[in-house]
């Protein structure tokens, strides 16, 4: 049983993929934060911008087989009358790894879908997954250690500086790297700071989170 929080077609907002058509499934759960506001402060990730508590979504509910939950992707992409071609779908969250597997990856396949995942990186990524982009959190231990794409919300404070932290990355096997200005009250100061690494550290680029400048979901 899969317990997801929407499900709905819009386009890519971030990352590499930006602009591409795609559906977006948000499982419901988080293993770095309970979802709940009176948690978040005492969470391991304080900064999350998304609801994913609940199944009470858009097209959200209980899936009890990996084929339900498929068709209802399949269908949410047929509902912008989307041809056959380039059918792309993330799954995000909450996090996704507590609940995707190789089950409903190879249904998905069957139905001519890249499969896609937003991920905090904390947990074994299941075979077949076609473009993995990994959000590490600082003061959450990473252990997927080769992606598609790295993207890191800035600021984040650890125990080691920013740049110390992006320096880390560099070595590591992320076919792209991006920082995301985290989203919130420093939005704009959030901004330049990414802009500025960018331009000092040409190995990132700037992500912004282009479906909330234009009000898609
Ligand atoms: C809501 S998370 C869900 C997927 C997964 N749990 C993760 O953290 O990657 C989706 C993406 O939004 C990013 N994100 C969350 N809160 C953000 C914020 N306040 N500003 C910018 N990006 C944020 C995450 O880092 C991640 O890349
Ligand atoms: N359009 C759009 N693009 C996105 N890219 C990552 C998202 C996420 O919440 O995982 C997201 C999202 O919520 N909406
Ligand atoms: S790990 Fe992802 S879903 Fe979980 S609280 Fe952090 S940003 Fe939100
Ligand atoms: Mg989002």
């Amino acid at each position: 049983m899969y317990t997801v929080k929407e499900i709905f077609p819009t386009l890519q907002g971030e990352g590499a993929h930006a602009g591409r058509a795609a559906v977006f499934c948000r499982f419901a759960g988080c293993n770095l934060w309970s979802g709940r506001e009176e948690d978040r402060a005492t969470a391991i990730c304080q900064f999350c911008d998304t609801d994913f508590v609940g199944s009470d979504g858009l097209g959200g509910g209980k899936f009890e087989t990996a084929n339900d939950l498929a068709n209802a992707i399949e269908l949410a992409w047929k509902s912008t009358s989307a041809g056959p071609q380039q059918r792309y779908v993330v799954f995000t969250g909450g996090e996704p790894l507590l609940q995707l597997d190789e089950v409903l990856i190879e249904v998905l396949h069957k139905k001519g879908f890249e499969v896609a995942i937003e991920t905090n990186g904390t947990l074994k990524v299941p075979k077949g997954v076609d473009w993995v982009c990994v959000s590490p959190k600082a003061g959450a231990e990473l252990i997927v250690l080769q992606a598609n794409e790295m993207k890191l919300v800035v600021p984040q404070n650890g125990h080691e500086s920013l740049e110390q932290l992006m320096g880390r990355f560099e070595k590591m096997d992320y076919r792209n790297r991006f920082l995301q200005p985290m989203d919130g009250p420093n939005l704009k100061s959030n901004t330049e700071l990414a802009v500025g690494l960018c331009q000092k550290r040409p190995l990132w680029r700037l992500s912004i989170q282009s479906h909330k400048l234009i009000g898609i979901r």
